[in-house]
Protein backbone atom coordinates (compact mmCIF):
# COMPACT_ATOMS: atom_id res chain seq x y z
CA UNK A 1 0.00 0.00 0.00
CA UNK A 2 1.30 3.20 -0.49
CA UNK A 3 1.94 5.70 2.08
CA UNK A 4 0.32 8.52 0.92
CA UNK A 5 1.65 11.08 2.77
CA UNK A 6 1.23 14.74 1.60
CA UNK A 7 3.25 17.57 2.27
CA UNK A 8 1.92 20.81 1.82
CA UNK A 9 4.25 23.51 0.35
CA UNK A 10 3.58 27.42 -0.29
CA UNK A 11 5.13 28.20 -3.58
CA UNK A 12 5.62 32.30 -4.80
CA UNK A 13 6.53 33.96 -8.09
CA UNK A 14 6.48 37.65 -9.61
CA UNK A 15 2.98 39.22 -9.69
CA UNK A 16 1.22 37.50 -7.18
CA UNK A 17 1.28 34.09 -9.06
CA UNK A 18 1.44 31.68 -6.17
CA UNK A 19 0.15 28.30 -5.60
CA UNK A 20 -0.04 25.45 -3.29
CA UNK A 21 1.32 22.50 -3.55
CA UNK A 22 0.96 18.95 -2.24
CA UNK A 23 4.64 17.12 -2.50
CA UNK A 24 4.27 13.24 -1.81
CA UNK A 25 7.60 12.12 -0.02
CA UNK A 26 7.53 8.69 -1.48
CA UNK A 27 8.37 10.40 -4.93
CA UNK A 28 10.70 12.01 -3.47
CA UNK A 29 12.68 14.46 -4.98
CA UNK A 30 9.88 16.53 -5.58
CA UNK A 31 6.47 14.98 -7.45
CA UNK A 32 4.09 17.44 -6.89
CA UNK A 33 0.34 17.20 -7.23
CA UNK A 34 -2.11 19.83 -7.53
CA UNK A 35 -4.55 20.85 -4.91
CA UNK A 36 -7.21 21.82 -7.10
CA UNK A 37 -8.20 20.67 -10.74
CA UNK A 38 -7.20 18.21 -12.96
CA UNK A 39 -3.88 18.73 -14.73
CA UNK A 40 -0.62 18.27 -12.38
CA UNK A 41 1.70 21.25 -11.48
CA UNK A 42 5.23 20.40 -12.19
CA UNK A 43 8.12 22.07 -10.34
CA UNK A 44 8.69 24.70 -12.62
CA UNK A 45 5.23 25.77 -12.15
CA UNK A 46 6.51 26.55 -8.79
CA UNK A 47 9.63 28.54 -9.81
CA UNK A 48 10.26 31.76 -12.22
CA UNK A 49 12.35 31.17 -14.70
CA UNK A 50 14.96 33.90 -14.35
CA UNK A 51 14.95 35.03 -18.00
CA UNK A 52 11.00 35.92 -17.45
CA UNK A 53 10.50 39.06 -16.46
CA UNK A 54 6.90 38.76 -16.26
CA UNK A 55 4.30 36.04 -16.23
CA UNK A 56 0.80 37.22 -18.30
CA UNK A 57 -0.93 33.70 -17.75
CA UNK A 58 -0.13 31.34 -15.16
CA UNK A 59 -0.94 27.33 -15.07
CA UNK A 60 -4.00 28.19 -13.05
CA UNK A 61 -5.28 30.77 -15.54
CA UNK A 62 -4.53 28.38 -18.58
CA UNK A 63 -6.52 25.29 -17.24
CA UNK A 64 -9.12 27.75 -16.66
CA UNK A 65 -8.96 28.46 -20.25
CA UNK A 66 -8.89 25.09 -21.26
CA UNK A 67 -11.55 24.04 -19.55
CA UNK A 68 -13.90 26.59 -20.41
CA UNK A 69 -12.49 26.07 -24.44
CA UNK A 70 -12.67 22.28 -24.32
CA UNK A 71 -16.94 22.70 -22.77
CA UNK A 72 -17.17 25.27 -25.93
CA UNK A 73 -15.32 23.01 -28.30
CA UNK A 74 -16.91 19.66 -26.81
CA UNK A 75 -20.64 21.62 -27.50
CA UNK A 76 -20.11 22.56 -31.15
CA UNK A 77 -18.29 19.54 -32.09
CA UNK A 78 -21.13 17.19 -29.91
CA UNK A 79 -21.92 15.05 -32.53
CA UNK A 80 -19.48 15.66 -35.98
CA UNK A 81 -16.29 13.40 -37.10
CA UNK A 82 -13.38 16.44 -36.23
CA UNK A 83 -10.14 16.36 -36.78
CA UNK A 84 -8.28 18.36 -34.66
CA UNK A 85 -4.87 19.81 -36.19
CA UNK A 86 -2.03 21.44 -34.13
CA UNK A 87 0.33 23.75 -35.58
CA UNK A 88 3.62 22.81 -35.01
CA UNK A 89 5.63 23.97 -33.51
CA UNK A 90 4.04 26.46 -31.29
CA UNK A 91 1.07 24.59 -30.99
CA UNK A 92 2.17 21.32 -29.62
CA UNK A 93 1.95 21.76 -26.20
CA UNK A 94 -1.64 23.87 -26.33
CA UNK A 95 -3.20 21.24 -28.50
CA UNK A 96 -2.13 18.31 -26.59
CA UNK A 97 -3.57 19.80 -23.62
CA UNK A 98 -6.73 20.99 -25.04
CA UNK A 99 -7.79 17.88 -26.60
CA UNK A 100 -7.79 16.51 -23.22
CA UNK A 101 -10.30 19.11 -22.60
CA UNK A 102 -12.94 18.95 -24.99
CA UNK A 103 -16.00 17.56 -23.79
CA UNK A 104 -18.36 16.35 -24.13
CA UNK A 105 -16.36 14.11 -26.66
CA UNK A 106 -17.55 14.39 -30.47
CA UNK A 107 -18.46 11.27 -32.26
CA UNK A 108 -15.17 11.08 -33.92
CA UNK A 109 -12.16 12.90 -32.88
CA UNK A 110 -8.58 12.37 -34.55
CA UNK A 111 -5.51 14.36 -33.79
CA UNK A 112 -3.03 15.82 -36.30
CA UNK A 113 -0.23 17.81 -36.73
CA UNK A 114 0.92 20.43 -39.10
CA UNK A 115 4.12 22.21 -39.55
CA UNK A 116 3.78 26.22 -40.32
CA UNK A 117 6.82 28.28 -39.22
CA UNK A 118 7.38 32.14 -40.31
CA UNK A 119 9.56 33.45 -37.76
CA UNK A 120 12.75 31.73 -37.97
CA UNK A 121 14.96 32.80 -35.10
CA UNK A 122 13.60 36.18 -34.51
CA UNK A 123 10.79 38.21 -33.39
CA UNK A 124 9.63 39.58 -36.34
CA UNK A 125 7.36 37.50 -39.11
CA UNK A 126 9.60 37.13 -42.53
CA UNK A 127 5.93 36.67 -44.01
CA UNK A 128 6.40 33.90 -45.97
CA UNK A 129 4.83 30.74 -44.41
CA UNK A 130 6.41 27.55 -44.96
CA UNK A 131 3.63 24.70 -44.79
CA UNK A 132 4.81 20.95 -44.10
CA UNK A 133 4.42 18.86 -47.56
CA UNK A 134 4.22 15.78 -45.98
CA UNK A 135 0.67 16.49 -44.72
CA UNK A 136 -2.28 14.48 -46.52
CA UNK A 137 -4.94 16.92 -46.70
CA UNK A 138 -6.46 14.88 -48.66
CA UNK A 139 -7.90 12.48 -45.65
CA UNK A 140 -9.71 15.86 -44.41
CA UNK A 141 -12.34 15.22 -46.97
CA UNK A 142 -15.98 15.49 -45.61
CA UNK A 143 -14.59 15.61 -42.18
CA UNK A 144 -14.69 19.22 -39.55
CA UNK A 145 -11.62 20.64 -39.21
CA UNK A 146 -10.26 22.69 -35.98
CA UNK A 147 -7.00 23.95 -36.65
CA UNK A 148 -4.86 24.45 -33.45
CA UNK A 149 -2.44 27.22 -33.15
CA UNK A 150 -0.42 29.03 -29.79
CA UNK A 151 -0.97 32.75 -30.96
CA UNK A 152 -2.26 34.52 -33.67
CA UNK A 153 -0.25 37.62 -34.25
CA UNK A 154 0.37 39.32 -38.13
CA UNK A 155 -2.23 36.63 -38.87
CA UNK A 156 -0.50 35.55 -42.10
CA UNK A 157 0.42 32.41 -41.01
CA UNK A 158 -3.26 31.21 -40.43
CA UNK A 159 -4.48 32.38 -43.19
CA UNK A 160 -1.93 30.94 -45.40
CA UNK A 161 -2.73 27.43 -43.47
CA UNK A 162 -7.11 28.04 -43.68
CA UNK A 163 -6.64 29.17 -47.34
CA UNK A 164 -4.73 25.76 -47.87
CA UNK A 165 -6.99 23.63 -46.24
CA UNK A 166 -10.14 25.35 -47.55
CA UNK A 167 -9.32 24.88 -51.17
CA UNK A 168 -7.15 21.80 -51.54
CA UNK A 169 -9.16 19.82 -47.59
CA UNK A 170 -12.43 19.32 -48.90
CA UNK A 171 -13.44 19.59 -45.16
CA UNK A 172 -16.64 20.24 -43.92
CA UNK A 173 -15.57 22.85 -42.37
CA UNK A 174 -12.28 24.67 -40.98
CA UNK A 175 -12.30 26.32 -37.58
CA UNK A 176 -9.46 27.65 -35.87
CA UNK A 177 -8.91 27.57 -32.24
CA UNK A 178 -6.40 29.64 -30.99
CA UNK A 179 -4.34 30.21 -27.38
CA UNK A 180 -3.80 34.15 -27.72
CA UNK A 181 -4.98 36.39 -29.88
CA UNK A 182 -2.50 39.32 -30.73
CA UNK A 183 -4.62 41.95 -31.91
CA UNK A 184 -2.79 44.86 -31.97
CA UNK A 185 0.04 43.05 -34.34
CA UNK A 186 -2.27 41.70 -37.46
CA UNK A 187 -0.97 42.54 -40.58
CA UNK A 188 -3.92 41.04 -42.57
CA UNK A 189 -7.90 40.77 -41.26
CA UNK A 190 -8.38 37.21 -39.63
CA UNK A 191 -10.79 35.87 -37.20
CA UNK A 192 -10.44 32.57 -35.07
CA UNK A 193 -13.28 30.86 -33.98
CA UNK A 194 -12.13 30.35 -30.46
CA UNK A 195 -9.94 32.34 -28.65
CA UNK A 196 -8.23 31.80 -25.17
CA UNK A 197 -6.95 35.22 -24.22
CA UNK A 198 -6.48 38.57 -26.16
CA UNK A 199 -3.23 39.23 -25.57
CA UNK A 200 -1.35 42.85 -24.97
CA UNK A 201 1.45 43.94 -27.78
CA UNK A 202 4.33 42.33 -26.02
CA UNK A 203 6.60 39.40 -27.02
CA UNK A 204 5.84 36.29 -25.40
CA UNK A 205 6.77 32.74 -24.77
CA UNK A 206 5.92 29.65 -22.99
CA UNK A 207 3.45 27.33 -23.13
CA UNK A 208 4.74 25.60 -26.77
CA UNK A 209 6.03 29.25 -28.06
CA UNK A 210 9.14 30.17 -28.57
CA UNK A 211 12.01 32.97 -28.82
CA UNK A 212 14.98 31.04 -30.67
CA UNK A 213 13.66 27.78 -29.87
CA UNK A 214 13.81 28.83 -26.28
CA UNK A 215 11.37 28.67 -23.49
CA UNK A 216 8.62 26.27 -25.29
CA UNK A 217 8.98 23.72 -22.46
CA UNK A 218 7.86 26.82 -19.99
CA UNK A 219 4.10 25.56 -18.27
CA UNK A 220 3.30 29.18 -18.35
CA UNK A 221 3.02 32.29 -20.21
CA UNK A 222 5.76 35.47 -19.89
CA UNK A 223 7.72 38.15 -21.19
CA UNK A 224 11.59 37.55 -21.62
CA UNK A 225 13.76 39.83 -19.67
CA UNK A 226 15.73 42.85 -21.98
CA UNK A 227 18.68 40.80 -21.01
CA UNK A 228 17.83 37.33 -21.53
CA UNK A 229 16.52 38.56 -24.94
CA UNK A 230 19.81 40.19 -25.99
CA UNK A 231 21.73 37.21 -24.46
CA UNK A 232 19.78 34.76 -26.53
CA UNK A 233 19.88 36.88 -29.89
CA UNK A 234 24.11 36.79 -29.18
CA UNK A 235 24.17 33.39 -28.75
CA UNK A 236 21.66 32.58 -32.22
CA UNK A 237 23.89 35.42 -33.67
CA UNK A 238 26.79 33.20 -32.96
CA UNK A 239 25.42 29.72 -33.62
CA UNK A 240 24.54 30.87 -36.68
CA UNK A 241 27.82 32.52 -37.82
CA UNK A 242 29.86 29.53 -36.57
CA UNK A 243 27.72 27.18 -38.61
CA UNK A 244 28.14 29.37 -41.78
CA UNK A 245 32.17 29.56 -41.13
CA UNK A 246 32.36 25.60 -41.00
CA UNK A 247 30.60 25.09 -44.06
CA UNK A 248 32.55 27.92 -45.70
CA UNK A 249 36.09 26.11 -44.21
CA UNK A 250 34.79 22.54 -45.37
CA UNK A 251 33.97 24.11 -48.19
CA UNK A 252 30.75 22.83 -48.70
CA UNK A 253 28.84 26.18 -49.75
CA UNK A 254 30.39 28.84 -51.80
CA UNK A 255 28.94 32.26 -50.05
CA UNK A 256 29.11 35.08 -52.20
CA UNK A 257 29.86 38.59 -51.17
CA UNK A 258 26.13 39.53 -51.33
CA UNK A 259 25.13 36.68 -49.23
CA UNK A 260 27.44 37.06 -46.34
CA UNK A 261 26.12 40.82 -46.35
CA UNK A 262 22.54 39.31 -46.24
CA UNK A 263 23.90 37.10 -43.08
CA UNK A 264 25.51 40.24 -41.47
CA UNK A 265 21.81 41.57 -41.96
CA UNK A 266 20.11 38.76 -40.46
CA UNK A 267 22.46 38.59 -37.60
CA UNK A 268 21.78 42.15 -36.24
CA UNK A 269 18.22 41.51 -36.65
CA UNK A 270 18.88 38.61 -34.02
O1 LIG B 1 0.18 35.42 -36.96
P1 LIG B 1 1.61 35.26 -37.32
O2 LIG B 1 2.36 36.56 -37.35
O3 LIG B 1 1.82 34.49 -38.57
O4 LIG B 1 2.31 34.50 -36.12
C1 LIG B 1 1.84 33.33 -35.56
C2 LIG B 1 2.77 32.18 -35.78
O5 LIG B 1 4.08 32.48 -35.30
C3 LIG B 1 4.54 31.44 -34.48
O6 LIG B 1 5.13 30.43 -35.25
P2 LIG B 1 6.66 30.45 -35.74
O7 LIG B 1 6.74 30.92 -37.14
O8 LIG B 1 7.48 31.20 -34.73
O9 LIG B 1 7.03 28.92 -35.74
P3 LIG B 1 6.92 27.85 -34.55
O10 LIG B 1 5.45 27.55 -34.38
O11 LIG B 1 7.67 26.67 -35.08
O12 LIG B 1 7.51 28.45 -33.31
C4 LIG B 1 3.28 30.88 -33.88
O13 LIG B 1 3.45 29.54 -33.46
C5 LIG B 1 2.28 30.99 -34.99
O14 LIG B 1 2.28 29.84 -35.82
O1 LIG C 1 4.84 36.99 -29.15
C1 LIG C 1 5.36 36.04 -29.81
N1 LIG C 1 6.34 35.27 -29.25
C2 LIG C 1 6.92 34.25 -29.93
N2 LIG C 1 6.59 33.91 -31.17
C3 LIG C 1 5.62 34.62 -31.76
N3 LIG C 1 5.08 34.48 -32.98
C4 LIG C 1 4.15 35.41 -33.10
N4 LIG C 1 4.07 36.16 -31.98
C5 LIG C 1 4.99 35.68 -31.12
Amino acid sequence: MLLRKAVSARCGVQGGFSVALKCNPRFNSGSYVRTVGAASLTKQSATLHPDIGKVLYTQEQLEECLQRLGSQIGRDYADKHVVVIGVLKGGFMFCADLVRHIHPVPSIMEVDFFKASSYGSGMETSGRVKLDSGFDISSLSGKHVLVVEDIVDSGLTLTNVVALLESKGHASSVKVCTLLDKRARRKVQFEADYVGFTCPDEFVVGFGIDYSEMYRFLPYIGVPTEAAIARVAAEADSTRAARMRRLVEDNEVFVSDDERGKEGETAQRG
